[in-house]
């Protein structure tokens, strides 16, 4: 990458602006590059992003966001210097890397040491076990597969579970993570993201061998929401080199997605046959006696800690008869509810229940409503491709269709702020807060904008 930059630019600007950059950090797959002096950062910004994003994508490592921030505040230089001539006078490195070195921070041992442990960071929900996975006829041989691999039967090394949003795949992981574990294996536990991120940290700290052998050492590997990884090519290549290494030593894997393996876009024919070869189970949506069976043990859980607060089962059955909810928009409902009676210290009628349910099927909370849906009348009322929303590009004829997309997901949709991000290529939750925000700001501002949104909004209610 550094001499794909130095070549387009040529030494002198390259020495000048772009050398002295330091990586200073790959988070939730923003890209935070750091600047030593305002000056460098605001003339980074304007020249040279879109050069460097290129040049990452061309590496075939595609930050969802890239930031230039400043290292060391010099306010009076900035003030000085910020109406630059726009020729280019080559001046010495701010502080010179190493010379066979771009974008690298200087990594002690004990800072790539830290990083693999970040691998092994994630808590386990101690809740989410089999045990509490109520299973019915749309479920019961996911719930079955998910056991039987995880206490060790069959030869087939991989299990690949798929579903719907909130159909509990991510529940089944949790619980074969804390089976395996009670069998005394070393487990591994990541989303897709963490996976990429965690990669391309280590491309760029130069010691992906060390992230291999950190990987081979666990006897599970689990990732859920595998069709995130499809993103970045490299990435998806090194995914696969895990699979089959930990297939060659007879670990298991596990992972989660929300479509089937063939249906996975962006993973090469060599990855789905690898998955299509494990054993493959759908999660479906649980009819009503399920659903309602999932509503009372979340009641039951809900009165050991709060035993005062009443919830009537005729409350649980109108949730129940919610047709197209997930458990998860089913457990949002009834959590509403008792959230209420809690706070208020108001009893829950039914006539409350009718209509937190009708709301959502009125459209304002409808679940119907999929982020998908928002995306793809989103782009193509801004004339987008839906792929640029899970891109990083951050030119605003991208962005702020992005942001808008966004909003009416926080709007029409009753999905979490990090939930959201991650269907919008992984971004963080503040991301989603802020576009949220901006979009606010802009209706109140310009009416012409407002009239956009409003007819989105409206459009998107209509579908259901
Ligand atoms: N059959 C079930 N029994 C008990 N709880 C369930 C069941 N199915 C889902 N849930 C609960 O519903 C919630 C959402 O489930 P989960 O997060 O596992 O969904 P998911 O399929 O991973 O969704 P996403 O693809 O959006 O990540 C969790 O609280 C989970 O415990």
């Amino acid at each position: 990458m550094r001499e794909r930059l130095r070549k387009e630019l040529g030494d002198p600007i390259f020495e000048a602006w772009i050398a002295p950059l330091t990586l200073e950090s790959w988070d939730k797959d923003e890209l935070k590059i750091g600047a030593a002096k305002p000056f460098v950062r605001n003339w980074v910004i304007n020249h040279y992003v879109a050069r460097i994003e290129r040049a990452f994508r061309a590496e075939q490592a595609e930050p969802a966001a890239l930031n230039v921030v400043v290292t060391q505040a010099q306010p009076q230089v900035a003030a000085a210097v910020s109406k630059a001539p726009v020729e280019i006078v080559p001046a010495a490195p701010l502080s010179p890397p190493p010379s066979n070195v771009a974008y690298m921070p200087h990594v002690s041992p004990d800072a790539a040491a830290g990083a693999m442990q970040g691998l092994w960071s994630r808590m386990l929900h101690p809740q989410q076990t089999f045990d509490s996975f109520i299973a019915g006829q749309a479920n019961e041989f996911g719930l079955g597969a998910a056991k039987a691999f995880s206490e060790g039967a069959g030869d087939m090394p991989l299990l690949f579970i798929h579903g719907g949003f909130g159909y509990g795949k991510t529940h089944l992981l949790n619980a074969a993570a804390l089976e395996f574990r009670k069998r005394g294996k070393k487990v591994l536990f990541l989303r897709a993201e963490d996976f990429m991120r965690h990669f391309l940290g280590a491309l760029y700290r130069k010691d992906t061998l060390a992230f291999k052998d950190e990987l081979r050492t666990a006897d599970v590997l689990i990732i859920d929401d595998l069709q995130h990884i499809c993103r970045s090519t490299a990435t998806a290549s090194e995914f696969l080199y895990t699979v089959n290494a930990l297939a060659d030593l007879r670990r298991r894997v596990v992972i989660a997605a929300d479509r089937a393996p063939s249906a996975l876009e962006g993973l090469g024919a060599d990855v789905k046959s690898r998955i299509s070869g494990g054993l493959v189970v759908q999660l479906g949506k649980p009819d009503r006696d399920t659903r309602l069976a999932i509503l009372k043990a979340r009641a039951a859980d809900f009165a050991r800690l709060r035993p005062e607060v009443r919830i009537p089962e005729e409350v649980l059955d109108r949730i129940a008869d919610l047709e197209d909810a997930s458990p998860r928009d089913t457990i949002a409902i009834f959590t509403k509810l008792a959230t209420y009676a809690d706070l208020t210290k108001k009893p829950v009628t039914a006539e409350m229940a009718e209509e937190a349910v009708g709301m959502r099927a009125s459209g304002s909370l409808s679940p119907k409503t999929s982020i998908e849906d928002i995306q793809k009348k989103t782009a193509e009322f801004y004339k987008l491709d839906v792929r640029d929303f899970h891109s990083p590009q951050r030119a605003r004829r991208v962005a702020r269709p992005r942001q808008v997309a966004m909003y009416l997901a926080r709007k029409l949709t009753t999905r979490s702020l990090p939930e959201i991000g991650r269907r919008f290529g992984g971004r963080d939750h503040t991301t989603v807060l802020h576009a949220c925000r901006r979009v606010e700001a802009l209706c109140n501002e310009d009416a012409l904008f407002k009239q956009e949104v409003d007819f989105l909004s409206q459009m998107l209610s209509k579908l259901n």
